[in-house]
């Protein structure tokens, strides 16, 4: 006869609180940073597998947990920030983490807010940057300072904070941080909400309200998908009234109607994105509560400068709103194929 093991709780990863402790801390191998202020969530756990099996079995995995003073500004949401060091352990673990490195404020200030910051530069004041002044110059200030402590060889972070991910991948270069940078894609819920530590401030009624921002990036993109569609057809049909009259001629109606809708057809750009994901947040505007629009804003990821209508390549469209006293933030990368002679 057998007997039922013991369930037990899953193990957590090891914790480290000082300077001094992870210096002293064994370091096989590769060593891959994921950097977090806490509050794991399934898309914090994806980044930490992708470290797992980047750094692979012989490397080590190390979680940072803090949240930095720094880049919060007045009036934002650092004291209510959620603070859950025994669960992230756990979650740490059981997504691949060897170490959880969560330093006090005093341990990464240690004589106060530091008086040499990283500038974080002409894309620091755009977007993100325009709301929170000073956010990613106390976002850089710590990253630098996390990857001076934890020298990884890799470092993780996720593609829903594009601007917060190009301004490291800035940083990196322009003052010969020797790491790599890895980018993950954004998780989301099954109905396409990004995850993020602030969704557990939303009401049921707000988080239904907040799905209009995923759902205003989706209509953009289908929207493109329709429009490369329609262009794609126009330049592979004959594209004269003369085949479409022809085809007419011979009792084809359809297809004439079809080579003719597609050789006159309007094929707009980049303002249709722009107003099919707008017309998504101008109806969350009406709805009960409402949603408060920061910025929409479709852009080159290269400068996070707003795209021409003659863009052809990769683009970004980015959106922040305020639901309730929350404020979220979402992206989706886009490709705009290059025109061709059709259009
Ligand atoms: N849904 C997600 N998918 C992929 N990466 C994510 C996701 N959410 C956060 N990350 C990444 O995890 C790292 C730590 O982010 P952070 O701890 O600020 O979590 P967060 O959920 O973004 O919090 P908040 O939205 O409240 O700022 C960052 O590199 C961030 O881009
Ligand atoms: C990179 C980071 C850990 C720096 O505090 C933070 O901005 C975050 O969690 O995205
Ligand atoms: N996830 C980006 C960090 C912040 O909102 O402060």
């Amino acid at each position: 006869m057998t007997h039922p093991t013991p369930t037990s709780p899953a193990p957590a990863a090891a914790l480290v609180r000082t300077a001094a402790e992870l210096h002293a801390a064994p370091r096989p191998g590769r060593r891959a940073v994921v950097m977090t202020m806490g509050a794991l969530h399934e898309g914090h756990a994806q980044l930490v597998r992708s470290a797992r099996e980047l750094a692979g079995p012989d490397g080590q995995v190390v979680v940072t947990v803090f949240v930095n003073p720094l880049q919060f500004g007045a009036g934002e949401d650092l004291d209510r920030y959620p603070r859950t060091l025994d669960a992230d352990l756990a979650t740490a673990r059981a997504a691949g983490a060897d170490l959880v490195f969560a330093p006090s404020v005093d341990e990464v200030y240690p004589g106060g807010e530091p008086q040499v910051r990283i500038t974080a530069g002409p894309l620091g004041g755009l977007l993100e940057g325009a709301t929170r002044p000073g956010h990613f110059d106390g976002m850089l200030t710590v990253v630098a300072k996390l990857l001076h402590l934890t020298r990884p060889d890799l470092a993780l972070y996720g593609q829903k904070d594009a601007q917060q991910l190009a301004l490291i991948r800035r940083m990196v270069r322009d003052l010969n941080f020797g790491v790599e940078i890895v980018a993950v894609p954004t998780v989301r819920e099954d109905d396409g909400l990004a995850r993020s530590s602030r969704n557990r401030f939303l009401s049921p009624a707000e988080r239904r309200t907040a799905l209009a921002l995923s759902r205003a990036l989706f209509a953009g993109r289908d929207r493109l998908g329709a429009q490369e569609a329609l262009r794609d057809r126009a330049e592979a049909a004959p594209g004269d009234s003369a085949r479409a009259g022809a085809l007419d001629a011979l009792g084809e109606s359809r297809l004439a109607a079809d080579a003719h809708a597609v050789a006159h057809a309007r094929l707009p750009g980049p303002a249709a994105v722009r107003e099919s994901a707008r017309a998504v947040l101008a109806d969350a505007a009406r709805a009960e509560p409402p949603l408060v629009l920061d910025y929409l804003a479709l852009i080159d990821p290269a400068t996070f400068a707003e795209i021409t209508e003659d863009h052809a390549g990769d683009a970004l469209l980015a959106v922040a709103a305020k639901v309730g006293t929350t404020r979220l933030i979402d992206n989706l990368p886009l490709h705009f194929a290059p025109h061709g002679a059709a259009s």
